[in-house]
């Protein structure tokens, strides 16, 4: 049932197995639970109230997170094919160094950490280049 719904998973396969037992997280149909937590029965009803309603809203930006990531994703993909078709290199340090001071501007501007932006798009980036490497291998060993 968990396999199915979330691929193959070990942890939550052999959590699944345990006879009766929910996977924590979800419901009792393996749906995501928003009112999942490890603090029930130890704060006092109000705070969770209070607590929950806030991560309603963590919620909704998770998931937009995750489109948006989904989508900068897709376009890196054309630009790892487009660069293997033309044997252009899969990283553009000029193109990365004038990102990231913008983005690092931009943060600073947001009251978010510079710091944290920088890690948080250099993370990025390395996996982008690693797809446009293996674009790139898959596109030489094809003409091969
Ligand atoms: C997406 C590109 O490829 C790489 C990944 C980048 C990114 O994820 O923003 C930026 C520069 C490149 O090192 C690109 O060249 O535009």
């Amino acid at each position: 049932m968990v396999g199915r719904i979330w691929g193959h998973n070990p942890r939550l396969e052999a959590m699944s197995q345990q006879k009766n037992e929910q996977v924590p997280g979800t419901d009792d149909t393996g749906a995501y639970d928003p009112s999942a937590s490890s603090l029930a029965d130890t704060v006092d009803q109000e705070i969770m109230d209070e607590l929950l309603a806030i991560r309603s809203s963590i919620d909704n930006f998770d998931a937009t997170l995750v489109y948006l990531l989904a989508e900068r994703f897709k376009a890196t993909q054309r630009v790892g094919h487009l660069k293997a078709v033309h044997a252009l290199p899969p990283s553009d340090p000029g193109r990365e160094k004038a990102q990231i001071d913008r983005l690092r501007r931009l943060a600073h501007e947001a009251h978010l950490d510079p710091e944290f932006a920088e890690k948080f798009m250099n993370f990025i980036i390395s996996e982008v280049i690693r797809h446009h490497q293996t674009i790139s291998a898959t596109h030489a060993e094809a003409g091969n």
